[in-house]
Order: structure tokens, then sequence, then C-alpha cells
């Protein structure tokens, strides 16, 4: 057994296997010994950043946009818990993060002091990380290490959710076994097949069966296999909210987003009109399912989620969802002949004017600025930007459409520049920015380049929407763009479309550094997108309240 590698090259060449290409860290002495390691030896590179949130944020980004495993690695206590609420939105999101935390050495504890950073007791934060991840280890033990590392990690990506691993400062440098390979769990082969002959039964004698796909077909890489089967179904498809960005590159049969009522009528009306929905990874939540103007029956439908399919009171346990599109795509026949669909329509045609700007001209400057130039990947933090993001043309997008945490926005498009060697747009608010915006000031000593378009209306706006005439809506004027190059950037400030669409050309055009374009908005004033949710929203309160 060779022992020429240590604990933490163990822990790096393991996630490496499986598919991580990069950590995002913030250290502090209990993980220091963990972050030489990382520096010294190479295996994955690593960027810091400025506040745990934003690790938590960009890692969990990372994951997304490569369909691997994102790499957070924190200081004990005030580093790791810092960083709960990304972990958080990562589990609900079903994000494979590998939250790592240095922790205290095996004879710290027994000095009868409390350690600083510690909470409560030593396993506190083991117990509080237990809550929001699916797999956990305290690499402890030397001899079960490796065995532990590979459970842990193998775990994150068969369930595609948040793992958590603390590794003892006193034993990072000791040597240690290799971990085993990658295993995942067998699929079920056998137990596929016969649901999916259930499920094509159940399509073939449905009068009007729709398909809905979720971010499980980005978490697994499935979205060109999920492609292959709807165009062989001929049935209509739409993606979820959160699934927003899926099949960008790919051809088949797609109606666009599913928002209900909040949404595009025909969307709506295919889906909530099946009599045999096939979801296909979709989480079912209040934001995906939470504006349906008529509800979805889902006894009717056919539900593939977290290795497990639900048809009405059929339960195949441990069916993968690409067991389940293997299973399919090898009996699947023509089901419908799904109307032909227009190309789904996202506005062009900005003004070149002094017309002052408006929420929604943003998305027709990007789509104008995609038409001519190009499409690029997006991150959209939460607020209108979210809902303005659902106005561009379909490309690849991050964005927490579910648990809706504010502040990934910039660091996820740091993640995503970082990941794909592209200069992602970023849509955050002025209130998101205020949070974890400052995160750009780390662009230089990385050489990323993002253009951040800062939708600056002095407001938490969306909250205004569900709650107007409160003063604690409304934000100062912080002038971000004149901020930006004390970061390291270019900032231009914009109040009218043609300033908008000047300032887009000249960000595109010098790829030198980040710019921050400031887009000065109304308050009182949202995106189209985003009234019809509100909207939506107050009205299915409304109803259930008579
Ligand atoms: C970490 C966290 N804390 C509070 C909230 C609650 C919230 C949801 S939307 C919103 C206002 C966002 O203001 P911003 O200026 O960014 O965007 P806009 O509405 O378009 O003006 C808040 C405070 C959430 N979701 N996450
Ligand atoms: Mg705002």
């Amino acid at each position: 057994m060779s022992l020429s590698e240590t604990l933490g090259t163990v822990l790096l060449n393991a996630m490496k296997e499986r598919g991580a290409d990069r950590i995002f860290g913030l250290p502090g002495d209990f993980v220091l010994p963990f972050f030489r390691t990382i520096a010294e030896s190479g295996i994955l590179p690593l960027h810091t950043l400025s506040h745990e949130p934003s690790v938590g944020y960009a890692a969990d980004a990372a994951g997304r946009i490569g369909s691997s495993l994102g790499v957070a690695v924190v200081t004990y206590g005030a580093g790791a818990l810092n960083m709960v609420n990304a972990v958080a939105q990562a589990y609900a999101e079903k994000s494979p993060l590998v939250v790592i935390s240095g922790g205290p050495g095996a004879d710290e504890g027994k000095l009868g002091l409390s350690l600083h950073h510690q909470v409560k007791t030593l396993s506190s934060q083991f117990e509080i990380f237990r809550e929001l991840t699916c797999a956990q280890c305290i690499l402890n033990d030397l001899e079960t290490a490796p065995i532990e590392i590979a459970r842990v990690l193998d775990t994150a990506l068969s369930l595609s959710r948040p793992v958590y691993i603390e590794i003892p400062r006193d034993l990072v440098d000791q040597p240690c076994a290799s971990a085993p390979a990658i295993a995942l769990p067998a699929a079920n082969h056998d137990a596929a097949r016969a649901c999916a002959k259930e499920v094509l039964d159940r399509l073939r004698s449905a009068k009007s069966p729709a398909i809905l796909v979720g971010v499980e077909a980005r978490r697994y890489g499935l979205e060109d296999k999920i492609a292959s089967l709807c165009r062989k179904l001929g049935v209509p498809v739409a993606t979820s909210f959160m699934g927003r960005g899926l099949f960008a590159d790919f051809t088949l049969p797609l109606l666009g987003p599913y928002l209900g009522s909040a949404g595009d009528t025909n969307i709506a009306s295919a889906i909530e009109g099946a009599d045999c929905l096939l979801m296909l990874g979709v989480i079912t939540c209040d934001t995906n399912f939470g504006v349906s103007g008529r509800a979805i029956d889902m006894r009717a439908s056919i539900r593939a989620l977290d290795r497990t399919v639900v048809l009405g009171h059929h339960l195949y346990p441990d069916v993968s969802l690409e067991a389940l599109v293997d299973a399919l795509l090898e009996i699947a026949e023509t089901i419908g002949v799904p109307e032909p669909q227009p190309e789904p329509v996202y506005a062009t045609g900005l003004p070149d004017d002094e017309t002052p700007l408006e929420p929604s001209h943003i998305a027709i400057a990007v789509n104008d600025l995609f038409n001519s130039k190009g499409s690029s990947p997006i991150a959209a933090d939460v607020g209108d930007s979210l809902f303005i993001g659902l106005e561009i043309a379909d490309t690849a997008l991050v964005a927490p459409g579910y648990y809706a945490s504010m502040g990934m926005g910039v660091p996820a498009g740091l993640a995503i520049n970082a990941v794909t060697g592209r200069r992602p747009i970023v849509l955050v608010g002025d209130g998101a920015f205020q949070m974890t915006g400052w995160e750009l000031g780390n662009c230089q000593k990385y050489g990323w380049s993002p253009i951040v378009i800062v939708l600056n209306n002095q407001s938490w706006e969306m909250l205004r929407g569900f709650q107007p005439n409160q003063t604690y809506h409304d934000l100062d004027d912080w002038h971000f763009a004149d901020i930006a190059p004390l970061l390291g950037g270019r900032g231009i400030r914009v109040e009218t479309c043609a300033e908008l669409k000047r300032a887009l050309d000249l960000a595109v055009d010098d790829e030198s550094s980040f710019y921050l374009i400031e887009a000065m908005l109304p308050r009182s004033r949202t995106s189209m997108s985003l009234h019809k949710f509100t909207r939506a929203m107050r009205n299915l309160s409304a109803m259930k309240n008579e």
C-alpha cells in the first residue's frame, strides 16, 4: 500500500478524480495546514474570496456550471458557520457542493478549555452541517479516512447534494493510503425498465401528455439524452422555473419555461392541462408550481427526482434519472406530434435614444448584444434580476430560483468566469450588490473580467411589490460605478437606453478588467415578468383567503 500520499493530498486527489476542478476558500488557523497542502501540491487551483458566504456561492456555482463537484474550504467555526446559508441553498437546489472545514486536532479538546471558534461543543458544527448535507465525516482516523472520503464524495455525486468533511489540522500531513476509485450505486436496470414500460404506457394512453424538465437534467449532465428522448416521444416539453437555461444548445419540441399564471399562457395550459405530466428532475416547490393557475394533479403525474420515481400510488425506489431516461430511450416511440412551436420570442430592438431606462430594457439590451456579438453565460441574483433573466434569450444560466438567497450573483459570475473561461453577464440588484458585490475586488488577481449590470433602483423593490407603502424598502444611492475603479475595474453609470447600449458595447470589446454598468432605474417599476409573478402570488393568496 503506497503511503506516498498524505491525508491532505488523498482528499484533493479523490475530489479531482470525481470531477472537481478548483477550490474556493478563505483560510483560518484550523485550516492553514490544509491550505498549505492545496497551495504546495497544485492538485487543484485555489481561489480565495473575501467573505465565506461568497465562497459558498461561488463553489456552488462552479459545480452547477460544470455539472461537477464544487469545493469550498474554510476554517472551523467562524468560517464554516458563516457559510451555512449558502450551503442550505446548495442543498435545496440540489447542488453537489463539498464543504471542507479545518477542525481541532485530536488532543486540543482534552485541554479542558473551550477552543476559540467553538460554539457549544466541539461537535456542534458537525451537527449543524448534518442538517444541510446528505453525507458527513470527520477524518480523525487515518485507517478509515480513505473509505470515508470516497463514501462522502460518491454520495455527493449520486444524490447531487452538498456534503461535509472536517479535516483535523494535526492529521493533514500524516501519511495516508489513497481513497478508493469512484463507486456510484449500480443502477437497478430491471427496475428502471419496468418503470419505463409503465411510464410509456401512461404517456401512450393519455390524451394530452406533457413533459416538464428540471434541474436534475443539468446536475447529472443529461440534457443531451433527455433532448433526444423528447424528440423521439414528440410530446410538448417545458422547463421548470428552476430549470431555466436548460437545453440552450439542444433541439427538442421545447415550449419554454413554465411559470404558471406568471408566464406564457400556452405553456401554462399545456402543463396544467396535461392528463399525464412526466416530470424529469423537477423540484416540487412553490417557485416551480406556486403560481399555477390550476393546481397540477400530482397523482396523475409521474415524478422522477432524488433517485425515486412515483407514478400515482406506485413507487420505484433507487431508479436514478439517468437509468430511467436510458430505459425510456430503449423503448421510446413517437406518441404525439407536437404542434410546431414558434421560437420563444425574446424582445430586441432597444431604442438608441434618450429614453429613460426601465427594467425590461435590460433584457432587450442583452438580447440585442447576443444577436450582434454572440451569447454569454449569465449569473442572476434574487430580486428583479431573477425575472429579467427570464426575458433574456436562452443561454447557460446560474440563479438561485428556488431557495432564493440574495448575494449569489457576483460570486456565481466569478465562478462561471473561472470554470468556463468565458466572460459572464451578471444581473444584480443594488440591494444584493451591497451584500457580495465587493468580491469584484478579487478579479484582478485571477484575471477575471465579468460584465456586471447593477440594477440600481435604490430599493428592495421586489419586497415593495409584496408590501407597498413602507419606507424601509428605500435604499440610498451608493454610486457603485464610481467605486468600480477602486476595485480594479471600469464603472459606467447609465440612465438612458442609448447610454446602456454604448456601455455594453464598450464592455464587451474590452476584456482587460471587469465592467460595472450601473443602470439607474425608477423605484416602483419592475420587469413585466416580476410584475406578473407578484400579481399572480397576490391573486392566489387572495383566492385562498376567500
Ligand atoms: C440573503 C437574503 N436576505 C433577504 C432576502 C429577502 C429579499 C428578497 S428580494 C429582496 C430585495 C432585493 O433587492 P435588490 O435591490 O437586490 O433587487 P430588486 O428587488 O430588484 O430591487 C430581499 C431583501 C433574501 N431573499 N435573501
Ligand atoms: Mg433594488
